[in-house]
């Protein structure tokens, strides 16, 4: 096996699951018990590669006890949170609840996020912040429509997202962010952006933090690539040099996908 071109893995890799709105609390138990155990027989190295998966609201209490009852290495974390602390805001999730379930994440701004629930980048900066208050780590999500892409704009319009993003964030923050680029047209649509699509916007990315918050941060935030991500793409997507991750979808709804996709280390063979 070799090692990867990604920087040296400076940064530890980081593979995400979005599960989206799927699997209820008792399906999403059965999932990620099966996760755990392919992990476990394929004696899966947390430390190598941190893994995460993001389940919806209702499933965080089965699977913070499961993870603890089984000392499972997965982190969780919600699919978005409350800007607000606390109050009359129906149907809302503030970040203080998900830090009590032992979130270590939360996913702020996924692109299903911005365009069905309207969140300006207003909004979603302060939900950064109000992870961050409520000591959750958050997932930034930015990406482009294909429309945009075929104009062409798609760096700066991605970027833009990121600056409003990561507004008023010390660089301590900056450092410990996430920051996941998915292009919308590459979302659930078997389109995938090419490897070097992915390195283009997490390279443009990191060169903006390094604008806003030094270098010695640019060097420390992860960036991941979203978007059709499968255990056939994942290993040559993870070895470009600005790429630290993948947020996977569809694929993550399959434990045997997942892990393989978890596992993209053991693809990288040459001999
Ligand atoms: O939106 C995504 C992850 O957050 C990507 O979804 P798919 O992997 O299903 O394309």
């Amino acid at each position: 096996m070799t090692t990867s071109t990604n920087g040296a893995f400076d940064r530890k890799p980081f593979i995400a699951g979005n599960w989206k709105m799927n699997m209820d609390h008792v399906q999403g138990i059965t999932l990620l018990q099966k996760l755990a155990w392919t992990l476990s027989d394929a004696k899966h190295d947390y430390s190598r590669v941190e893994v995460a998966v993001f389940p919806p609201f209702t499933d965080l209490r089965g699977v913070q006890t499961l993870v603890q009852g089984d000392d499972l290495e997965i982190a969780y974390g919600g699919q978005d949170l409350s800007q607000f602390d606390s109050g009359a805001y129906t149907g809302d999730i503030s970040g203080q609840f998900l830090n009590k379930l032992g979130c270590k994440y939360v996913l702020v701004g996924h692109s299903e996020r911005r365009t069905i629930h309207n969140e300006s980048d207003d909004v979603l900066n302060a939900k950064v912040k109000a992870a961050f208050k409520h000591g959750v780590t958050p997932v930034l999500c930015v990406g482009e429509g294909l429309e945009i892409r075929q104009a062409g704009t798609h760096v700066e319009h991605t970027l833009q997202q990121l600056r409003a993003g990561v507004a008023g964030l010390t660089n301590e923050q900056a450092a410990e962010l996430v920051v996941a680029y998915e292009p919308v047209w590459a979302i659930g649509t078997g389109e995938v952006a090419g490897p070097e699509d992915a390195q283009e916007m997490c390279a443009a990315i990191r060169t903006e933090l390094e604008k806003l918050f030094g270098a010695d941060v640019a060097a420390k935030t992860r960036l991941l690539y979203g978007g059709s991500v499968k255990a056939n793409n994942a290993a040559a997507i993870l070895q470009e040099r600005d790429v630290d991750g993948v947020l996977v979808g569809g694929a993550s709804l399959d434990p045997a996908e997942f892990a393989n996709i978890v596992r993209f280390e053991s693809h990288l063979v040459t001999d």
